[in-house]
């Protein structure tokens, strides 16, 4: 199976004022499931459209292995049908005056194959998405998951190198999206098929692909493995982008003065000083205990909202809302004041641009002093020492 690299690719429409595609470069490898992730308009169906060849690039450049298909600095460009690129659009498109075969034999009868090698191929195909029994069907009789899968298969049946879907499971139901979601894993690990698909839906992405690209703007935001996105976003858009319930975020200001401590604390140790405006944490990785002690915060419970099998609880930190999430059953009730701790492992800081402040796990290793009023507040202790505080003041 090929493999698709993009480089500083490029897309402004006529009249548009800002690019809709804006320098992306990224390879997807051999076998690979990538899913392009990103809110409504970012540009990810148009990367695919430029794939696809149904979309000409304004500049940069895309190569099918070591083949360049569209690159306007060479004057190149290959059309859609020699790419050997399938793609799956939203609505999936089927003939409605054909039946299920004939709408998976339609690619093959494009390509002149021989009949009885059609026959074969769609059989096999149609057997692997098991909808052989509906062979004889017409899309009009069909539910939405199995008009779905008709799709796949007639893409399927043209032996793509590379399948491109965009968005194929919106128009489902949410218990037909899930079977979809395990037929698409199943097929991936069948056909070995290299798989470019778009989401803006974080979970089917994180359920779904081996590598998402996350994108903000027309620009790539992070790209990496859905547990390296979730533990180490790039950025405060990923971070927040990522995750339901959301990632909490507190301002780092004096009122909070035992997180200022911390933060300066563990910025102290970088090589180079580094200022930290926000600090955040996973929803889940929230302790809540009785008891106070020197590395807990005081909180309220402001709600606490069942989800089915786990809790989500709304929690006050003087002005600041924060939420925790947990499987387990909480014993305490709303209006309460409860103790939380904060592990500093699980904790993020992102400067001024929102970029995330890369800390190993020496840097962080103050578990023992962790919101220690022990600790010495640089500015108290000094205030005369502008070297010190590490943490812009808000
Ligand atoms: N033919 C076009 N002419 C002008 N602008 C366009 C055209 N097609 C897309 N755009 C603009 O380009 C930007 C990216 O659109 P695109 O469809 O790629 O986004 P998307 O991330 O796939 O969004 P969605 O998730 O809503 O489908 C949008 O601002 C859109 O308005």
């Amino acid at each position: 199976m090929p493999t698709i690299t993009l480089t500083n690719l490029t897309k402004c429409y006529d009249g548009n004022t800002e690019p809709s595609v804006d320098q992306v470069s990224l390879t997807v490898e051999d076998g690979e499931f990538m899913c392009l992730l990103g809110p409504s308009g970012c540009g990810k169906t148009t990367i695919l459209r430029m794939i696809a060849g149904i979309e000409h690039s304004t500049s940069g450049e895309i190569a099918v292995d070591d083949l360049v298909v569209d690159s306007v600095h060479q004057s190149c460009f290959i059309p859609p049908e020699k790419r050997r690129i399938g793609l799956v659009f939203q609505n999936y498109a089927l003939w409605p005056h054909m039946t299920v075969e004939r709408n998976v034999d339609f690619g093959l009868r494009l390509q002149k194959v021989p009949a009885q090698e059609r026959k074969e191929r769609c059989v096999d195909v149609m057997s692997k998405l098991r909808i052989l029994e509906y062979a004889d069907r017409y899309p009009s009789q069909l539910s939405g998951g199995q008009q779905q899968r008709v799709a796949l298969a007639r893409m399927l049946a043209v032996n793509p190198g590379v399948l491109l879907l965009d968005e194929p499971l919106s128009n489902l139901d949410a218990t037909l999206r899930l079977e979809m979601r395990a037929e698409l894993r199943r097929l991936h690990q069948t056909f070995g098929t290299t798989i470019i698909f778009v989401s803006h839906d974080q979970w089917e992405a994180m359920t779904l692909a081996n590598t998402i690209a996350v994108m903000n703007k027309g620009q790539l935001q992070q790209i990496g493995t859905p547990d390296e996105i979730y533990a180490e976003p790039s950025n405060r858009f990923v971070a927040e982008f990522i995750g339901n319930p959301k990632i909490n975020l507190i301002k780092l200001k004096e009122s909070n003065d035992e997180l200022m401590n911390l933060a300066s604390h563990i910025l102290a140790r970088l090589p180079e000083s580094k200022f930290a405006d926000v600090c955040a944490i996973r929803p889940e990785e929230i302790i809540l205990t009785d008891t106070a002690n020197a590395n807990t915060l005081p909180m309220n419970i402001e709600n606490i909202m069942p989800t089915g099998g786990s809790w989500v609880i709304e929690l006050s930190l003087d002005e600041d809302r924060l939420f925790h999430s947990t499987q387990s059953r909480p014993k305490w009730r709303e209006g309460e004041q409860i103790n939380a701790y904060l592990p500093t492992h699980s904790l993020h800081f992102f400067d001024h641009d929102e970029k995330r402040l890369v800390l190993s796990e020496t840097h962080l290793d103050y578990s023992h002093l962790l919101l220690s009023s022990a600790l010495p507040n640089p500015k108290k202790a000094n205030p005369k020492n502008t070297n010190q505080p590490f943490v812009k003041q808000a």
